[in-house]
């Protein structure tokens, strides 16, 4: 009997083409009830997000989120949409183009750079197909999350698993499962701060907000309250402010449950009845400016603290397409990359994957 060519040249030559996946949470397709559907279905039903029994809680998301919370978030939505569509979505894109801009001047062309959303498009299972198809035999999965939790980071990890599992050779894989004390990062995070200072002067406060999770999950061992504050104390150690001038609390909370604390709504009121002047309020848990930055802090925050008594709020946004971002995003990549080869291909290795491919495509 005989096989078809089991062993085509270009399986060993050693060379290979490795992807980096950047991984976000997810946006709806329009700022409206129709699209947010879906979307929150596919987000609420998510065993790392809800980890209710599931009789109990698919009861409870179909009899009293999906028939009202569509409505009332589309509306948040359209505050923040751009005539390009999400703020999540089209920062994730940019920051993709310029990562590949940067690892590709360091390390060739034979670097890939794809995006995807965790709920939503573009899927995650999608992107590594088409990767795939392009002959990326090592991926990297950056998790557009400085800080893990199981609900973001982890349930990242789950879909890129999952899209593995239905390949027959899959790619090699690696995880950066957090960097919320990458020093450049941490650097990042200063140079806006001080460059926001230098425009504006300097706050009498720094308020720190982060996304919540439910209290359960700290107390079952997840680290992200850990890293969170982890993160403050590094950023403020680099600005150099005493710990009465820094705040860091956690906002987004979702449904009837204990969340993290201190609630950002709580301190803003207490910051506001303390008569704090000028108040500096940056997210550094989302690397994306986003509904819960642009809406639930640019604006609802600044009502609570206004209302309250506070002088003047001032956002600032989150890292989006700052050069020293990106440029903490390539070192951390080219560090996880290490002991892969990436040497150049040789061109006629290209050509047959190029081929292999085209073929792929046209049988799929
Ligand atoms: C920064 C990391 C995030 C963690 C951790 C996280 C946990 C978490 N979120 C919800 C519920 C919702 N979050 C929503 C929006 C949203 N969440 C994050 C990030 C984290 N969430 C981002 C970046 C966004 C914005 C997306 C965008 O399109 O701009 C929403 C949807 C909006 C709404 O209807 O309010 C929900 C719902 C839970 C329950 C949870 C942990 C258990
Ligand atoms: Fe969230
Ligand atoms: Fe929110």
């Amino acid at each position: 009997m005989s096989y078809p060519i089991a062993e085509p040249a270009f399986q060993h030559q050693n060379v290979a083409r490795v992807g980096v996946l950047l991984v976000n949470l997810g946006t709806p397709e329009a700022p409206t009830p129709k699209a947010l559907r879906p979307y929150l279905r596919q987000f609420l039903s998510d065993r790392r997000v809800i980890e209710i029994p599931r009789p109990v809680w698919w009861l409870i998301l179909n009899a009293f989120i999906l028939p009202f919370r569509p409505r009332k978030s589309a509306e948040k939505y359209a505050t923040i949409w751009t005539p390009e569509g999400s703020p999540l979505k089209l920062h994730t894109e940019k920051q993709a183009k310029l990562l590949k801009g940067l690892l590709g001047d360091r390390l060739g062309d034979h670097v890939m750079v794809g995006w995807a959303m965790r709920y939503g498009k573009p899927a995650v299972a999608d992107v590594l197909a088409e990767m795939k198809a392009k002959g990326c035999d090592r991926i990297l999965l950056l998790p557009m999350y400085p800080q893990y939790a199981a609900s973001s980071v982890g349930s990242a990890m789950d879909e890129v698993f999952r899209a593995l599992q239905g390949m027959r050779n899959p790619p090699e894989l690696r995880v950066i499962k957090h960097f919320h004390d990458e020093p450049a990062y941490i650097e990042a995070l200063a140079d806006k701060i001080r460059r926001h200072w230098a425009l504006n002067g300097r706050g009498d406060h720094l308020l720190l907000s982060f996304h919540g999770v439910p209290r359960f999950t700290l107390d079952k061992g997840d680290p992200y309250h850990c890293e969170c504050l982890k993160t403050g104390r590094l950023l403020r150690e680099a600005l150099g402010l005493p710990t009465e001038q820094v705040t860091v609390a956690f906002q987004s909370r979702f449904g009837k449950a204990e969340w993290l604390k201190p609630y950002v709504v709580d301190s803003l009121k207490k910051l506001g009845k303390a008569k704090v002047g000028k108040l500096d309020v940056i997210c550094p848990g989302f690397v994306a400016d986003c509904l819960e930055t642009l809406e639930e802090i640019a604006m609802e925050g600044k009502a609570t603290f206004l209302s309250a008594g506070g002088g003047e709020f001032r956002y600032i946004p989150c890292l989006n397409e700052d050069a020293p971002f990106i440029a903490a995003l390539a070192g951390l990549a080219e560090r996880h990359m290490q002991g892969w080869d990436l040497a150049k291909p040789d061109p006629a290795v290209l050509e047959q994957r190029r081929l292999q491919a085209k073929a792929a495509g046209a049988e799929a």
